[in-house]
């Protein structure tokens, strides 16, 4: 069959036909399913989670802990999100940024058994449905997909980045509920271009490089287009796929192709931009009550540094939030106080526009005063920014001179050094404090511990996608919606914003503590499934009663671990 043919092509699709046992139901309530061992005797969940907890404590380093919770995923997910939930600011660092960088980047030696997840290559062209039945569950709901290609900051690491569609969906569960297998991790294969990562003898994934002619582009592009088409077919207009960690190349791209179409968002793109522009919103409750601080978005000046995904998104979506807070304005005069930086400097109308990224033409302004700024101290010190937003994957280019520059002109500089993993920040949370004297409204991508300047604690909110995804996707699957958009994204953020308590604002924190992630995720999900109804793209009929019952109705769908 056309199924076997591209098993014997796809090595890495053949091993799940297997996990179709007789012995196995799909229930994941069926004892049988709890593990590969005949069960031992029954403790109690708090003791077996304090038992993990003790032994991950014990062991010497992230990594390490990564992989322990990876094999217990595998064998019983009870346990792992009993776990996780347990204590998420202790263990989302371990399952998410910054230990699944490490992870991704030494996958092919922590996972010797198959990885949990599908492997598409670019031979099973023509059969990926028949890939996808191979997988053990079929009501999937929600699909975290990469390439490998941009893997946090660490750029290409090709096969190894299936870690990063795990890690996601970890979180999916852990935070928004679904349930786990209801989740399905796929890694798309065509290629690395990273020599060192093919030719490392355990490398798991094609050995060859990713396309690069008109003729290899557009065989992606198909192969994307019949992936979508699998997916709906085999689970359903409903199921939502999440784009990570692609190349910017393909990333806005595939966004494009596929976003009116299908149930679909980029989490760098859309994503990250929801969470920034929630720190923001959140953020005016400081900048409001200081004298010339800005009151509402149109207010600021912003400079990002970085304009790929993330910065271009982020970019994009503030300033559509600001078109639609000032009825009359147009988009571009919405556009024209943020400025982006890439790796050639401040992106301006002085650039050759004919070869600049289609992403970045939108924000790329005629130099201020005919000043040319050339690096990015020089542009803080043209444009005088409000908020300066670090996503450029470059550690350490926050320098003292840039947060001292921010500081001297606001009384409370907006820094955001969002790279990820946290080797990748442009600036610690130590150095941001001290520079600006703790005055600096502080974020980080990765978390950074709490910091004491001058006798106050600053507690630095964590200005990542995961309070976003999980909520958005929470209220999409709970209303079986057909469309994710930008809208949403900017529901989420209001949502978000909304739930961060002034004691963290006073603590330097624009951010609702970790601990309250499933909180804000089914806040987030209640909004999102009302945005659904209200544009006629939800399947589900709406849930009688008001906010309190949708709430209600939202908590009652989540999987929880049983404990
Ligand atoms: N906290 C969060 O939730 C998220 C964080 N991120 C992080 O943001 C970073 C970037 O991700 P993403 O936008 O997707 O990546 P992209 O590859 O799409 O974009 C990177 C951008 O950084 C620019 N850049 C690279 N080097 C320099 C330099 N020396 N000086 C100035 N600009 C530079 C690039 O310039 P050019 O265009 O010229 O190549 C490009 O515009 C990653 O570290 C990622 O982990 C991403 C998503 C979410
Ligand atoms: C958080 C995230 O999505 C990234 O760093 O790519
Ligand atoms: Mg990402």
């Amino acid at each position: 069959s056309s199924s076997a043919q591209s098993c014997s092509s796809n090595p890495f699709s053949t091993p799940y036909t297997s996990l179709k046992s007789p012995h196995s139901s799909k229930d994941p309530a069926d004892p049988k399913n709890l593990g590969l061992l005949p069960r031992g005797p029954q403790v109690a969940m708090p003791v077996r989670v304090a038992n993990l907890e003790s032994r991950l404590n014990a062991l010497p380093t992230d990594l390490d802990r990564y992989t322990l919770l990876a094999s217990v995923l595998e064998t019983d997910s009870n346990l792992y999100f009993a776990t996780v939930s347990n204590d998420v600011p202790r263990w989302m660092p371990m399952i998410y940024t910054p230990t699944v960088g490490a992870a991704c980047q030494n996958f092919s030696k922590i996972h010797t058994n198959q990885p949990k997840g599908i492997y598409l290559t670019k031979s099973d062209k023509g059969n990926i449905a028949e890939v996808l039945k191979n997988w053990p569950y079929e009501a999937i709901k929600v699909i975290v997909v990469t390439d490998g290609e941009r893997i946090l900051g660490l750029g290409d690491l090709g096969a190894n980045g299936m870690g990063i569609s795990i890690g996601k969906l970890a979180l999916y569960t852990a935070l928004g509920g679904i349930a786990p297998e209801s989740t399905l991790p796929v890694h798309i294969d065509f290629g690395c271009n990273v020599a060192e990562v093919r030719d490392d003898p355990m490398y798991m994934g094609l050995r060859t490089s990713r396309p690069s002619t008109p003729e290899e582009v557009k065989e992606y592009d198909e192969f994307l287009a019949e992936f979508f088409e699998a997916v709906k077919t085999t689970y359903g207009e409903s199921a939502l796929v999440q784009f990570e960690d692609f190349g910017n190349s393909n990333a806005f791209r595939f966004l494009e192709m596929f976003q009116q179409k299908y149930t679909t968002f980029n989490d760098d793109i859309q994503g990250t931009a929801s969470v920034v522009l929630g720190g923001i919103m959140a953020s005016l409750r400081l900048t409001s009550v200081v004298e010339g601080g800005a009151k509402s978005l149109k207010d600021h000046t912003f400079l990002f540094f970085g304009a790929g995904e993330a910065g271009c998104g982020i970019a994009g979506l503030i300033a559509e939030t600001i078109r639609q807070e000032n009825p009359g304005m147009s988009i571009e005069e919405a556009r024209k106080n943020i400025w982006l930086v890439d790796s050639r400097g401040v992106v301006t109308a002085k650039r050759d526009t004919a070869k600049l990224a289609h992403h970045k033409l939108p924000f790329a302004h005629a130099a201020p005063a005919d000043v040319e700024p050339k690096d990015l101290l020089a542009a803080v010190q043209a444009l005088s920014p409000t908020a300066l937003i670090g996503v450029s994957g470059q550690p350490q280019t926050f320098s003292k001179e840039i947060v001292q520059s921010m500081t001297s002109t606001q009384a409370r500089p907006i820094i955001f050094s969002l790279s990820n993993p946290t080797s990748k920040s442009e600036c610690t949370a130590e150095q941001a404090y001290e520079w600006s004297d703790g005055k600096a409204i502080f974020a980080t991508g990765s978390p950074f511990a709490p910091v004491t300047y001058k006798g106050k604690e600053y507690i630095t909110g964590q200005g990542n996608n995961a309070y976003i995804f999980p909520g958005v996707g929470l209220g999409a699957i709970f209303s079986q919606a057909s469309r994710v958009d930008d809208n949403d994204m900017i529901t989420a953020a209001r949502a978000l914003a909304g739930l961060v308590p002034q004691e963290n604002l006073d603590s330097g924190s624009c951010y609702p503590d970790l601990e309250l992630a499933r909180e804000v995720s089914v806040r987030i999900a209640v909004e999102v499934a009302k945005a659904a109804w209200e544009r006629g793209t939800a399947k589900r009929e709406r849930v009688p009663g008001g906010d309190k019952e949708l709430e209600a109705a939202i908590r009652d769908s989540m999987w929880a671990p049983r404990v």
